[in-house]
């Protein structure tokens, strides 16, 4: 016969029971949720954090949340692994996997559930191999930056598929979060410029810019890798080679003249909506690069030199997490491949053919890039 238990007895075995189960459950959502032991996850968010993830991704990606000053941990977002940034959205970076879809912008629907899209409030509309990427990249660091990690063209190609369409692409933001997006085609659009203060005037837009020789090299070193037989760099660049006239309706050569394709916005927008970030500069100070962009924008700087350190292997700043350690986070294969040689000679002529135009270039903006 099995001893019959007390009522005292019992009452002491239920609350034990109880007890555990709730011990249980409490080191579930403290370990394999990630949960803060000082702070539940909704708290982040309201403090304008991303949620805390998946259990085991603890003690990988850390940024410091700028309301709380409290450590939260991300999952691990080794890019350099990747086989370009530009291919990964936000959401993914932070380690949720997007859904695979037809459309790469539509990743941005596989988004937490938190929030709410909102068309963007700043656009990086150019310029091709400017350095689009990695101000994306580098700003999308900033907690209260919201960023869509794939080119959706929207003003350029997919404008009549409509702004709910365009919305539905972007990542979910919190109310204080600005959302933002790179498309580096826009800058070269005629119809952009309307277009985008159409759907926002007060829009900010943000344009990377570089010596337009070396964006040339670049674009056409990018063209190479993909078409190995194309007509080379000078064939292509000059209508005669001889006298050196520069082929202008070759594109490679046409996105170079910044003055021309700026004036368009200017019908548009003030000039002190538009910021120009030095894609020189970009790479020898990203932290005072990023420091005026985040002024532009009114983010606090929290964006700064700690972010950042330089790779040798790769030749440009990548990103490291602010407490030190980890894996470094550098862009993909696609950004700084080492360029086409191209003869002395072509590259001065090109040079000397640039020298007004980004003359005119700097009075406009008011700022020397010394592309000299
Ligand atoms: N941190 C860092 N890492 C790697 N690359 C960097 C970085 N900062 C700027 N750059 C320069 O960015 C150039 C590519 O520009 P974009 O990102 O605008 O290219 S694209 O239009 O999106 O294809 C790319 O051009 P190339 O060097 O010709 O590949 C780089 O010079």
């Amino acid at each position: 016969m099995a001893p019959r238990l007390s009522p005292r007895n019992a009452r002491r075995y239920f609350f034990l029971c109880t007890l555990c189960l709730s011990c249980t459950l409490l080191c579930y959502n403290l370990i394999l949720r990630g949960g803060h032991p000082s702070m539940h996850r909704r708290e982040y968010q309201h403090l304008g954090c991303p949620p805390v993830l998946g259990g085991k991704k603890l003690l990988q990606k850390v940024l410091l949340c700028p309301h709380s000053g409290a450590a939260l941990t991300f999952p691990s977002t080794d890019l350099s692994s990747y086989p370009d940034w530009s291919s990964k959205n936000q959401t993914e970076i932070m380690g949720i996997p997007a859904k695979p879809t037809g459309h790469p912008a539509a990743n941005a629907t596989a988004a937490p559930r938190y929030g709410h899209k909102k068309l963007p409030q700043a656009i990086i509309v150019g310029v091709k191999k400017g350095g689009t990427r990695a101000v994306l990249e580098f700003i999308r660091v900033h907690p209260e930056v919201r960023a869509m990690g794939t080119e959706p063209h929207f003003f350029d190609r997919n404008y009549e598929r409509g702004l709910d369409w365009y919305r539905n692409l972007m990542p979910r933001s919190m109310d204080h979060q600005i959302t933002v997006e790179k498309t580096p085609s826009y800058f070269v659009t005629r119809e952009a410029p309307r277009r985008i203060s159409h759907m926002s005037p007060r829009v900010k837009l943000i344009v990377v810019v570089r010596n337009p020789v070396t964006r040339a090299i670049s674009d056409y070193t990018q063209t190479l890798s993909k078409k190995p037989d194309i007509p080379s760099f000078s064939e292509l660049a000059f209508r005669n080679t001889t006298t050196g006239e520069v082929d202008t309706t070759w594109n490679a050569i046409r996105i170079g003249l910044y003055a021309l394709h700026l004036q368009p916005w200017l019908n548009h927008f003030p000039i002190s909506q538009m910021h120009f970030v030095s894609g020189e500069r970009l790479i020898t100070d990203p932290a005072g690069e990023m420091a005026r962009v985040q002024d532009f924008l009114g983010l606090k700087r929290l964006v700064t030199e700690k972010h950042f350190y330089f790779n040798k292997t790769k030749g440009f700043p990548c990103l490291k997490k602010p407490g030190g350690g980890g894996a470094p986070r550098c862009l993909g294969k696609s950004k700084g491949r080492a360029h086409v040689q191209i003869n002395t000679e072509d590259i001065e002529q090109l040079r000397e053919f640039y020298r007004p135009h980004n003359i005119k270039f700097y009075e406009t903006v008011g700022q020397d890039f010394h592309w000299e």
